[in-house]
């Protein structure tokens, strides 16, 4: 399994490629399945999620395409992949392409959909929380699924094709609010969700939903109306920015000092998070195509946080203001209200010389002068980066073990931060 290498000190001064996102491009992938005609969508981020999913797609015999490089198109530009389910063969979805990761599961919604039935194994995906899928199953036997568990399975059919209906989630919930739009679109008749979640990924499921013929309304409200069609048509769509890596990198910047430029990106994926990021003293100026970060000589001031559904503070940039917040001036405490066990980063970050407790769902960070290097492990997505942001401040070495959570999330990495200045490197194991 790699390592990664980081030597900590260095500024971080120069341009950062903000790719696009893995959240975004894993349910349009999975969209394809709703028509037989080709989906193109292109700035798709070079991830091992995409990579299983194109295997999980292909399973049900989903064929793909990427398109080669257009001239003057340089090595940071995101793929275009075409992927036309002409001739879907196989609606299961089996467990051992299923359980490394989450998006997987929702292969569900298009396949009863279009093809009234499917058999999908439960999920895996981050080890933050219990994670279940009631809510995605309530959604879709709101439509007219009858679903049953069989062997680890969710086992779903329809006789005569799914009907709208109103779904009312009594939580806010990402996945659930991807299911239940890609069900509604191919139902018949008009389907109302309550509470959806207005996160810009699913805003941009909706618009590419759109252009293939559907008919939503209020994506990005807690309320979507969803007028059914009979079928869908291919389209062409762009991946929105990454806002999690462009968070992520920010913080990066705030931590190290230095000045960095997020190129194609938009501050307004992340205004909660940027503004707290302003109050911790960084100076953060949102450009025509991007967003400037900047953090010289003062230290960082300690903020408290809470996470929440879009557009408050995302559960996913959690771990990486808690490594910013280890060495800022004063204590912080963060709330997670999202997923229960998100805070499995906070025992590696005391291996740096973080002070950092644990009460409930708030940790206090007492933040120190500063961290040293130390052997590390990534345990998720998201608390692997927070390793490599305290990494990049802290003295002398610090090596990340189990990276492999990391190449799930943030393309090149290694190569985005060294081009700033950073002292890092990946070891073969
Ligand atoms: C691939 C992807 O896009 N993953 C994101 C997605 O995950 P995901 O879609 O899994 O997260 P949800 O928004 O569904 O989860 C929110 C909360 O609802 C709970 N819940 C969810 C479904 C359900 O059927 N029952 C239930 O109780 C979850 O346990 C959690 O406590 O949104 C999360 C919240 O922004 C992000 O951290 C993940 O990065
Ligand atoms: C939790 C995440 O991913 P997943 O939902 O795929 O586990 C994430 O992207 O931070």
């Amino acid at each position: 399994m790699d390592r990664i290498h980081i030597v900590g000190g260095q500024p971080l001064n120069g341009i950062i490629p903000i790719s696009g996102a893995k959240n975004a491009a894993l349910p349009l992938m999975i969209a394809s399945l709703l028509t037989g005609e080709t989906l193109e969508l292109s700035n798709v981020p070079r991830l091992a999620d995409v990579a299983s999913l194109l295997r999980i797609l292909g399973n049900h015999g989903v064929d793909h395409m990427v398109v080669g490089k257009r001239p003057g198109q340089t090595t940071e530009a995101g793929q275009t992949i075409r992927l036309t389910a002409s001739n879907v063969i196989d609606t299961t979805a089996p467990y051992d392409l299923v359980s490394t990761m989450r998006a997987s599961f929702w292969v569900i919604a298009p396949l009863i959909a279009r093809f009234g039935e499917a058999r999908v194994s439960l999920p895996g995906g981050c080890a933050i929380g219990t994670r279940p899928v009631d809510l995605l199953l309530m959604a879709l036997e709101t439509l007219g699924a009858t679903i049953e568990i069989d062997g680890g399975y969710a086992v779903a059919r329809t006789k005569n094709g799914l009907r709208g209906g109103e779904i009312k989630f009594p939580k806010v919930t990402v996945g659930g609010t991807h299911v239940a739009l890609m069900a509604a679109v191919l139902a018949h008749g008009t389907t109302v969700i309550e509470n959806a979640a207005r996160e810009p990924e699913v805003v941009d499921l909706a618009a590419c939903l759109t252009r293939m013929g559907a008919r939503i309304e209020g994506a990005g409200t807690p309320r979507i109306v969803i007028e059914g069609v009979s079928r869908l048509s291919g389209a062409r769509h762009e991946v929105l920015p990454d806002r999690i890596e462009t968070g992520t990198y920010a913080m990066a910047v705030a931590m190290t000092g230095g000045d960095v430029t997020l190129e194609n990106t938009r501050a307004d994926l992340l205004h909660s998070a940027l503004d707290i990021l302003a109050t911790t003293g960084t100076e953060v100026t949102p450009l025509d195509h991007g967003i400037r970060v900047r953090r010289n000589g003062h230290g960082v001031a300690a903020v408290d946080v809470t996470t929440d559904p879009f557009p408050g503070f995302p559960t996913d940039l959690q771990a990486q203001f808690m490594a910013l917040m280890t060495r800022a001036k004063g204590q912080s405490r963060i709330r997670e209200t999202i997923f229960e066990n998100r805070f499995m980063h906070v025992q590696e970050l005391a291996r740096l010389g973080a002070k950092i407790r644990l009460e409930g769902d708030v940790a206090v960070v007492d933040g120190v002068e500063r961290l040293k290097g130390a052997p590390v492990m990534a345990t998720d997505l998201r608390a692997s980066v927070s390793l490599v942001i305290a990494g990049l401040a802290a003295e002398g070495e610090t090596q990340i073990n189990r990276v492999y959570h990391l190449d799930r999330g943030f393309e090149a990495l290694e190569a985005k931060l060294v081009r700033c200045g950073a002292e890092i490197r990946r070891e073969r194991v």
